[in-house]
């Protein structure tokens, strides 16, 4: 079957959006403003350590967002791997075409479309292309795009850089549980634990007050860390508002998820999160989702759970997890 691509689509100049983009009343950004005056935290990784401690675990609890800066992460890294991004998703539509995945047939990795309609029939404007990039040993290299020539360096150098800083915060979110600092990631599978790479790319769209990029959701991951270009679009939802995330060129935008909001008991939020689209200018942003692999078990850490405090959640195989979720059976 042939799958209707949103770059397609925008690339005929359309006028008017297709009906299955078109939101209900209630979801329509027209609908929904995204607050004024009222910022996400803003956290350098550079601040005296128990400030820094305070401070992040301060934004996962009432946020369960936050933008880091000062990760060290080089300028010209980002840049090389927004590059190689931009480069693929700019090759003829025949060669994207051979990466194509097929998420019902349970091949999740590749070039995509999500297909699959929400309650109210709806798509989502947007292409991506989804691998896992850590670690190394379960990684079929295959899945990766073969052009650019460069994507599979920059990637896996981006992948370095990325496992770095994500201990760096699981130690920090540790500590702010009163935790041995390596408590998070060795729940999350230690050494095991893995990295995969999610690449969006939302076209212009001729009617962006209608539409959603990605509708509003929460990661299934223990933690996501984003950057984009530097079109933004990206919203999440704090006290009943939404809030909208300014731009920051170099910064990472890191989503707390389902994984670590049930090992902390709750303590720390999975935000829910959306992501507009804009009418002249194309949106792209990669994700990095780090999770625990599919036979660790994840429920609420012992350590936090007394006669005061039960558990909030049921412990299950993030395999387990997984399947409900996407199958939207309750945990
Ligand atoms: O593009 C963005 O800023 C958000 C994307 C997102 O939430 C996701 O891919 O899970
Ligand atoms: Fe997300």
């Amino acid at each position: 079957m042939e799958i209707k691509r949103v770059q397609t689509l925008a690339f005929n100049q359309l006028k008017e959006l297709p009906p299955q983009f078109i939101r209900s009343e209630n979801e329509r950004p027209e609908n929904t403003k995204a607050l004024e005056g009222v910022n996400v935290p803003i956290i350098s990784l550079s601040q005296p350590h128990n400030l820094l401690v305070k401070n992040i675990t301060e934004a996962a609890s009432k946020w369960g967002f936050f933008v880091i800066t000062d990760h060290d992460i080089s300028p010209k890294l980002i840049q090389s791997l927004q590059g190689v991004g931009n480069e693929f998703f700019s090759l003829p539509q025949k060669e994207k075409e051979a990466y194509a995945n097929d998420p019902s047939s349970g091949k999740f990795e590749g070039y995509g479309t999500k297909m699959t309609k929400n309650l109210e029939e709806k798509v989502e404007w947007l292409d991506y292309y989804f691998h896992l990039m850590s670690p190394s040993s379960k990684v079929n290299y295959e899945m990766w795009p073969k052009s650019p020539h460069s994507y599979r360096e920059v990637v896996q150098e981006y992948n370095k850089e990325i496992l770095r800083v994500t201990s760096n915060i699981l130690e920090l979110l540790s500590e702010g549980l009163e935790l041995e600092n390596k408590t998070l990631k060795s729940s999350l599978g230690g050494e095991e634990i893995e990295l995969e790479m999610k690449i969006n790319m939302y076209p212009p769209c001729p009617q962006p007050e209608l539409a959603l990029g990605v509708e509003a959701h929460t990661d299934m991951s223990a933690l996501t860390l984003l950057v984009s270009n530097d079109v933004p679009g990206l919203q999440v939802w704090k006290e009943d508002n939404w809030v909208a995330v300014n731009y920051l060129q170099n910064a990472l935008f890191v989503h707390i998820g389902d994984q670590l909001e049930v090992l902390s008991n709750g303590r720390y939020k999975s935000v829910l999160h959306r992501s507009l689209v804009n009418k002249e200018r194309k949106r792209m942003s990669w994700a990095v989702f780090v999770t625990p692999p599919h036979e660790v078990v994840v429920g609420p850490l012992p350590q936090l759970v007394n006669d005061q405090n039960p558990p909030k959640f049921s412990t299950k195989t993030y395999a387990e997890y997984r399947y409900r979720k996407f199958n939207k059976i309750p945990q």
